[in-house]
């Protein structure tokens, strides 16, 4: 009989969690992986590490935490202005964005999202204006970011080793995160071989992987399906309740009623 439930729960005792909570979080946890018809030893990984994984996150999401974090300014523009030659693409943008908050940036194909999230990142210099930003920051693009014949596994190295995680840290880390996302990454597979889907959870675990501050993404769920979908918005709100800042580019705005700013760019630039 699998004993995965049973060591979960006992380290999840050890680590200073209350029984009654460790058992609940045990079943939970256990009707997870039963949901995908998966051992929870294959879907989270040893029972030892996932407890470690949980109770840091619960950590983080303490009310003390949580209330030492929110309100700190994570990101501020104040008069951003873009220009490519003669061509306005951002005018006078101001925004921002505390821990413990959700910005979207919408508005049309074309009016400047995308730059203004580079902006926002420090990879494209604005025109005119001020940005400040707290320094651990998480990127996602749009599309692509990863390298077609490494497998996940060498992406959580590489990008861990970026990040001064060692690799072994770095490998069980993106194996949780991705297990956050209903995906388990297979062993040997290099990423070209990967539907589009997850390709971008990737994108999201790598984004996340060195634990950032604020979190920037840039329409993070094109090919997601709709479980998917929800748990990739499920984990927004995690985030936001651990404290942290998160900036989505999105065009889906029923989703909008979930954040705390909307900032629309309006019509093409
Ligand atoms: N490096 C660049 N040089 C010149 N023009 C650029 C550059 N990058 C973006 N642009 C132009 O700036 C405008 C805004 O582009 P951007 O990608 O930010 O829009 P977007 O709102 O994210 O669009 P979409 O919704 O289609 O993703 C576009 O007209 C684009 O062609």
């Amino acid at each position: 009989m699998n004993d995965w439930p049973h060591r979960f729960e006992t380290e999840l005792v050890r680590l200073g969690l209350q029984p009654e909570r460790a058992h609940r979080l045990s079943v939970e946890t256990a009707a997870q992986a039963g949901e995908h018809a998966a051992d929870p030893d294959h879907f989270f990984g040893p029972a030892h590490l996932y407890a470690r994984h949980l109770v840091a996150e619960l950590r983080v999401s303490t009310f003390e935490e949580k209330r030492a974090e929110a309100g700190r300014v994570m990101l501020r523009l104040a008069g951003v202005t873009k220009r490519y030659r003669r061509r306005t693409v951002l005018a006078g943008v101001d925004l921002t964005v505390r821990g413990g908050e959700v910005a979207a940036i919408v508005g049309a194909n074309g009016c400047g999202k995308s730059t203004l999230l580079r902006i926002c990142a420090g990879l494209t210099a604005p025109t005119s204006g001020t940005v400040q930003r707290i320094r651990r920051v998480g990127f996602v693009p749009q599309d692509g970011g990863t390298a077609g014949w490494l497998t996940a596994d060498e992406h959580f190295t590489l990008f861990g080793a970026a990040a001064g995680i060692a690799p072994r840290k770095a490998r069980s880390t993106g194996a949780h995160l991705a297990s956050l996302l209903a995906w388990r990454p297979t062993a040997a597979q290099p990423v070209q071989e990967l539907s589009g889907g997850t390709r971008q959870k990737l994108n999201l675990v790598l984004g996340e992987l060195h634990g950032p501050d604020l979190l920037l993404l840039d329409e993070p769920y094109q090919g997601f399906d709709q479980g998917s979908y929800l748990d990739f918005w499920r984990q927004v709100h995690v985030w936001r309740d651990a404290g942290r800042a998160v900036v989505v580019v999105t065009h889906l705005l029923h989703e909008l009623q979930h954040v705390d700013h909307v900032l629309d760019l309006g019509g093409a630039a």
